[in-house]
């Protein structure tokens, strides 16, 4: 058995599995936690990697392996290929000012058109202008600039390279030509650094004691190969509740939103990745489990011994501030709250559903109607999120059976390596349940009346 190994160096942890190249079964894995927080040495990535192969009893054994992360962080390298400066990650608001003062200089259309998206603070160019604007010093000691997934790439193999999808998420690559806009990143930063090489699909970034190194990719990306792919024509998206929520499916056109609510990314595959992402998502649940002292499992069986729509009491989630819609400044408020709801039970649904009305919007902006929506990501192991998520969404929710899809999406992109193949290898699909309820409208109308007054403070392109 020919055996390949995927890494999702994520925002909480990272994840390694270990799959059978050919049929896609499960080996084994493990895992290890990242530091919190938004900046980050991206030598504790490396560390979290050991632990986590080691965890999943080593890497002795496969024959390929690829490293999928955390879109956008800004990783700046000297002459020597040290780090300038610990990353400043996607969920970094800092640069939210900075990506408003790039969308003013050029408008909201234009960056649209060139890079695919309208840059928010998660973008690299803002976090580029942000250090332009505040750490001079840094600028001048930047020889190279990376993402986290082509940081750890370059670690194993020893080569500055990247793909197509976590490119995409610069601000400075054009997932319509193909190329970078090296003049944007200039106009940015104001010098232009070394940027990764760009590689195909199934291009080998290089070899990592004697195994191959595939290009590795954005963790939505891998996510989508993991999951076996998703097209917005086939009536199915993708929802991923990690740190991150994500609204995503595979197009065969590039796409340029104006809004900026859709970034217009490209996938691990050669096609492209239309996808609308959240600040808060999983972490909704943690804190509401945290203020409430609870263990996330009592919490799903608080949420779903309340009624639905909990009363009239309302959570919005902007814990981290908020990317979409764009409040970077947000925060999360309870609304409704009486001698009634004021019970464990009560706050416990308003946060389940506060998170799943909030993604319901991010589904909405994707702009495709779905007919089904495949949840994954640490989020759907909530029984409670399974289970209402349907009556929110108004539509039936597949939930694949509990699994890390990015990590296995990146070993997936190890074995088409090592394939030779046109296209991915196809792998077993992994089991799943589906969850149907009655939808329930005004569990969304409640959130709307509540959310309606923060929209109108929307920073917005
Ligand atoms: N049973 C569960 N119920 C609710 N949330 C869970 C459960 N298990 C894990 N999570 C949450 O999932 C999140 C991690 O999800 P993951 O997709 O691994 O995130 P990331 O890839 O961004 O690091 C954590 O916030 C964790 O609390
Ligand atoms: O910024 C985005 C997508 O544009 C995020 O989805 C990050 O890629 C982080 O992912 P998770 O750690 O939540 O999986």
């Amino acid at each position: 058995m020919t055996l390949v190994a995927g890494v999702d160096s994520s925002t909480q942890s990272c994840k390694v599995v270990i799959r059978d190249a050919e049929t896609g079964a499960h080996v084994r894995e493990g895992s290890a936690p990242h530091p919190t927080g938004t900046e980050v040495a991206p030598a504790a990535w490396w560390d979290a990697f050991e632990r986590a192969a080691e965890a999943a009893g080593g890497l002795a054994d496969v024959a390929a392996l690829s490293v999928a992360a955390q879109q956008h962080g800004m990783v700046c390298l000297d002459e020597r290929g040290d780090v300038v400066r610990d990353a400043l990650l996607w969920n970094d608001t800092r640069s939210a000012s900075a990506a408003a003062g790039l969308v003013a200089e050029r408008g909201a259309r234009w960056w649209a058109e060139a890079v695919g998206s309208v840059p928010l603070a998660s973008f690299t160019v803002a976090k580029l202008r942000w250090l332009a604007e505040h750490e001079p010093d840094n600028v001048r000691r930047t020889a190279s600039v990376c993402l986290p997934h082509d940081w750890l790439t370059r670690r194993l193999t020893g080569r500055l390279t990247t793909d197509r999808g976590d490119a995409s998420g610069t601000g400075y690559w054009s997932p319509a030509t193909g190329e970078y806009r090296r003049d944007v990143l200039k106009d940015a930063f104001g010098t232009l650094p070394e940027l990764p090489r760009v590689l195909g699909p199934r291009d080998q970034a290089g070899e990592w004691e004697g195994r191959a190194v595939a290009p590795g990719t954005g963790d939505n990306m891998a996510a989508m190969l993991g999951v076996g792919g998703a097209s917005g024509s086939s009536g199915e998206i993708v929802v991923s509740i990690g740190t991150s929520g994500t609204a995503f499916a595979v197009a065969d056109t590039p796409s340029a939103d104006p809004s900026g609510k859709i970034a217009g990314f490209a996938d691990a595959t050669g096609r492209y990745l239309p996808l609308v992402c959240t600040l808060n998502a999983a972490r909704v649940l943690d804190a509401a489990a945290s203020l409430l002292g609870v263990s996330l499992e009592r919490l799903s069986e608080l949420a779903l011994s309340a009624p639905a729509g909990a009363d009239g009491l309302v959570l919005l989630p902007y814990l981290e501030g908020e990317r979409t819609p764009d409040l970077p400044d947000a925060t999360g408020s309870l609304h409704g709250l009486r001698l009634a709801t004021a019970t464990p039970a009560h706050l416990a649904r308003a946060a389940v559903e506060g998170l799943l009305c909030h993604l319901a919007d991010a589904v909405d902006a994707l702009g495709l109607a779905p007919e089904r929506i495949r949840l994954i990501g640490g989020g759907a192991r909530s029984e409670a999120v399974r289970r209402i998520a349907p009556a929110v969404f108004g539509r039936p929710v597949l939930v694949p059976e509990p699994g890390e899809y990015v990590a296995t999406g990146a070993a997936r992109q190890a074995a088409w390596l090592l394939a030779e193949t046109p296209e991915p290898p196809e792998w077993a699909p992994a089991g799943e349940a589906r969850y149907d309820a009655e939808p329930v409208p005004w569990i969304r109308e409640r959130y709307a009346e509540v959310s309606g007054p923060f929209l109108s403070a929307e920073v917005g392109p």
